[in-house]
């Protein structure tokens, strides 16, 4: 049960066993009570709302906490199809395949578990065992970077609230208590005769507990106890215990039920689906223990398919359809894998247009130049042109077909980059099968992220808007997803039309023979895509908090989007998996007395797959707060898709991260530590494009910011066969990964969220600078440009970075003298001390925030930090110094002078702020 806020001192009963995490926490507790979405109502609810009082999870049956609460009567207004279906009958975390020899495997794996967390069990068969024995042996000991010490507090007989022990008072008949006889109760309360040298006892007594009065009283007022006291219940609790009882309880059959109920049915933003999973999500959250659950609903621009809005057809002379293309895909996993939802692409175009056909291979701007150079008239036209290449953004494809002048876009996923020529295809293997559609939004979200109608400001629905034509992110000609399966009959029908194609072009597609580019007389193509499209459309976030001891207001964050344009297994359920399983594990933590340092919020986005809208319009509404007090954000999104761990984020990271990966290890490889296979693949922390929720932490708050997956060489994204069977069977079988991620996640919160300084790589921060500096340098002396000033240089930043070496030299040195108080204080930080590591703290958090330019990227001024952002022109991949860049590159060379010095100034103020 979630303790109320203002009630954080408990008796600390001990942290449980595996076995009881497992076996007697929320796991067995919960799973009976556990959230049933609408979708167990079957058939029946198809076509009806979802979210009426029928609905067994309505708020009047939960209370919410939201500020926005949306109440079980209400519909989410806007779209409503696709409907529901259910195949949970077997509950959310009910193992549907589990046989014995999964349990005995499941069993040995847990004595091996038990043996290497070096539990005392002794009196294992006692009632409190776990509990007692943990108990005593944990000490007030904190994590200090090696784990070298312990601090030393005296300790506080604590009543232990869960046990009893059978021989204290509860145990005893009234009047029995503590052995003292009625007759010598009745001459200990007989009042003394005056004279009587008890009466001198009795006065003396008095004054000698005023005196020891006075002196609690002046200890308190010293504010000394109150340090220490706010920390006494968290220190009940050995770090190190606790972090391996993390490692330890991360269950891959809890991972693999919650996958399984996330993706039982369509789920799009803003859909039924999405609102009746975004309540199963507030539920649990509550369930699981969290603190100030709410949910948060955002007004946003969102586009749907309509029935019969979509076509994609061959024109006969006399303007009739000779062949339509079937866009939606075969029933990939029928009842089971819930009901597909239509094939489009998020923010696409209305419209209804025919051209000719024409074929211009990964659609950069570099190809349909290509098809210029070539002779052939794009104007007008219909591109086809498939997924992939470089720049590989979808909308980047689209936007240059507009560019180009072709009047609309068909983007196909083709064999040679995402198909059989691969490898194996879905459900059998991790590519594309032909009738695999990749959905996907189609908005520039290197131009603008979030709501692509409130770029800047929090879309709260009273708030102002751009109009759609006014969005900078949004395409003018529509566009479509394909199979390769319709995409091969237009490829056959524009063979002998325009040129061959240049070397490179053709695709993977059978029975094509030689592709051709096709041209002005190609056969006429029309691309009907007529939606509904909806300005403010409610989406929600769900939160979800575990108030810090210490530090209540400074936060570390851990999100993953709900949001789903099919199943979404992989993207995004292996990271909602994830998270939901360490919600379970620290959930009942904290029902154990636990608290962390600092505040951990789990955040529940939505609206990611349309431009990372939900985060986005959190961070923007929320802005102050989180510069002020957000430390860290952890983003898990396709989260596991295979076995290879990357890593992208902010320098911040790189120690904590390597240190974490040293003390997990990988079953599948023998046991090796994730760190030994990061170390043969020359593994290193990848910088931040844009791509998921991270985006608007790192790159408009300034919160160091890291996203973690496990990828395989391919996954079936973003299209139907993204399945709960796909996973189990292809993904993760045995959900392995998930595990490792779950195990490393656990750890990489507890460090940052409890130990007393925050583990950030300031000298790594340092390095990176450096080594993106001179990269800035050798990317400025190769650019040739007649308007590039002859002295032109980039040494105001190099400046700037022997600044901040020396700051940050300076700044690191007090770790070292607080490292050394605390040794030679056996363990005791005095509270002036305490509150000092604090301020040291925030200083650091706040080094990513100082590097934040209010003026933003000249044309794309939501993106505020000077060193990250995505990369204009290909949005997935990061920029390092992106202002400057996207200046050069626009051949502003006066203005990229000007930005030069502003950046270096940016930096030069960081560092000072460090040690001022
Ligand atoms: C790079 C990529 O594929 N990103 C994934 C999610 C991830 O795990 O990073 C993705 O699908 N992102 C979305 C982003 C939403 C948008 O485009 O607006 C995508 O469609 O690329």
């Amino acid at each position: 049960m979630a303790p109320a806020s203002d009630q954080r001192y408990y008796p600390a009963p001990p942290i449980p066993s595996y076995d009881e995490a497992v076996a007697g926490g929320s796991w067995q507790q919960r799973q009976h009570d556990y959230p049933h979405s609408p979708v167990e109502y079957g058939r029946a609810a198809e076509g009806q709302s979802l979210l009426t009082s029928r609905h067994p999870f309505s708020s009047s049956s939960s209370p919410s906490t939201s500020n926005q609460h949306v109440g079980s009567g209400r519909r989410p207004g806007g779209y409503r199809a696709p409907t529901v279906e259910t195949d949970d009958e077997g509950g959310l975390l009910s193992s549907d395949s589990e046989t014995d020899s999964d349990t005995d495997a499941e069993a040995d794996h847990v004595r091996r578990e038990m043996q290497e967390m070096d539990i005392d069990d002794s009196g294992v068969h006692g009632e409190a065992r776990g509990r007692s024995t943990w108990g005593k042996r944990i000490g007030f000991s904190l994590s200090l970077p090696q784990w070298r010490w312990r601090w030393r507090l005296p300790r506080i007989p604590f009543g232990r609230g869960r046990t009893t022990t059978g021989s204290g008072a509860e145990g005893a008949e009234p009047g029995q208590a503590s052995g003292n006889s009625d007759n010598s109760r009745a001459s200990w309360l007989a009042f003394p005769s005056l004279g009587s040298a008890a009466l001198f006892l009795i006065v003396g007594r008095v004054l000698a507990i005023l005196l020891v009065m006075g002196f609690l009283y002046l200890l308190f007022a010293s504010d000394l106890f109150t340090n220490m006291a706010r920390r006494m219940n968290n220190n009940m609790f050995d770090p190190i215990k606790v972090r391996n009882h993390v490692k330890m309880s991360i269950d891959p059959r809890s991972i693999r039920g919650l996958m399984q109920h996330y993706t039982g049915y369509a789920h799009i933003a803003g859909t039924e689906g999405d609102f009746a999973l975004a309540e199963d999500t507030e539920l649990m959250f509550r369930r699981f223990g969290l603190e100030d659950v709410t949910r948060d609903t955002y007004y946003v621009y969102l586009n749907y398919p309509k029935e019969g809005g979509r076509a994609v057809e061959i024109l006969g002379g006399d303007g009739k359809p000779t062949w339509s293309a079937k866009l939606e895909e075969d029933d990939p996993g029928g009842e089971k894998a819930g009901h597909q939802t239509m094939a489009f692409h998020g923010h696409s175009k209305s419209g209804d247009v025919s051209g000719p056909l024409l074929y211009a291979n990964y659609g950069t701007k570099d190809d349909y130049r290509r098809l210029k150079e070539l002779g052939i008239d794009t104007q007008g036209a219909i591109a086809l042109v498939r997924y992939g290449g470089q720049p590989s953004d979808r909308a980047l494809k689209v936007k240059e077909a507009e560019k180009a002048g072709f009047a609309g876009c068909l983007i196909y996923s083709d064999p040679a980059d995402d198909g059989f020529v691969k490898g194996d295809t879905a459900p059998n293997g991790p590519y594309m099968p032909a009738d695999g559609v990749q959905r996907g939004a189609v908005s520039l979200m290197s131009y603008v992220v979030g709501d692509v109608l409130t770029p800047g400001w929090g879309s709260r629905q009273d708030q102002p808007r751009l109009k759609p034509e006014e969005s900078p992110a949004l395409p003018k000609i529509p566009s479509l997803p394909l199979a390769w399966r319709d995409a091969q009959i237009l490829l056959q029908h524009i063979k002998e039309y325009g040129v061959k194609v240049p070397e490179g072009w053709a695709g993977g597609v059978p029975d094509i023979g030689q592709w051709w580019t096709g041209n002005s007389t190609s056969p006429t193509v029309r691309l009907k895509n007529e939606q509904d499209e909806v300005t403010k459309q409610p989406i929600w976030n769900v939160y979800g908090k575990i108030i810090g001891v210490e530090q209540p207001e400074k936060r570390i964050i851990i999100g993953n989007h709900r949001d789903s344009w099919g199943p979404g297994a992989a993207d995004p359920h292996s990271g909602t998996a994830v998270m939901l399983e360490l919600i379970r594990i620290f959930g009942d933590l904290l029902a154990d007395g636990w608290r962390p340092l600092r505040t951990i919020e789990f955040m529940s986005w939505d609206g990611e797959e349309y431009n990372l809208i939900g985060s986005t319009e959190y961070v923007e509404q929320n802005d102050e707060l989180l510069r002020n007090d957000g430390f860290a954000y952890i983003n898990l999104d396709t989260a596991v898709t295979g076995s290879v761990l990357h890593a992208a984020g902010s320098p911040m990271f790189n120690r904590l991260l390597l240190e974490v990966l040293n003390d997990i290890q990988d079953p599948v490889f023998n046991g090796t530590s994730l760190r030994s296979r990061w170390d043969d693949r020359h593994g290193e922390l990848e910088g931040l494009g844009a791509g998921s929720d991270y985006v608007a932490f790192q790159d408009i708050v300034g919160m160091s910011s890291l996203d973690l997956h496990f990828d395989g060489p391919a996954y079936p994204a973003h299209s139907s066969y993204e399945t709960f069977d796909w996973m189990d069977q292809v993904g993760d079988p045995g959900f392995v990964y998930h595990t490792l991620l779950g195990q490393l996640v656990g750890r990489l919160i507890l460090e940052l969220a409890d130990r007393p300084i925050l583990p950030f790589d300031m000298a790594h921060y340092s390095n990176s600078l450096g080594k993106w500096i001179s990269e800035l340098e050798a990317w400025v002396g190769e650019q040739k440009s007649d308007k590039k000033p002859a002295g032109f240089s980039v040494q105001p930043l190099k400046d700037a970075h022997h600044d901040i070496v020396t700051s940050i030299r300076e700044f690191n040195k007090w770790e070292l003298s607080w490292e050394g108080s605390i040794i030679s204080s056996g363990g005791f930080e005095p509270a002036g001390l305490g509150r000092k590591r604090c301020e040291y703290n925030a200083r650091m958090a706040r080094f990513e925030t100082d590097l934040l330019d209010e003026a933003g990227i000249p044309n794309r001024t939501q993106f505020k930090h000077v060193v990250f952002g995505p990369q204009l022109e290909s949005s997935y991949d990061e920029e390092y110094f992106p202002s400057i860049r996207d200046t050069i590159r626009a051949d502003e060379w006066e203005a990229a002078g000007i930005l030069v010095e502003r950046v270096a100034n940016i930096i030069k103020n960081a560092g000072r702020r460090l040690i001022e």
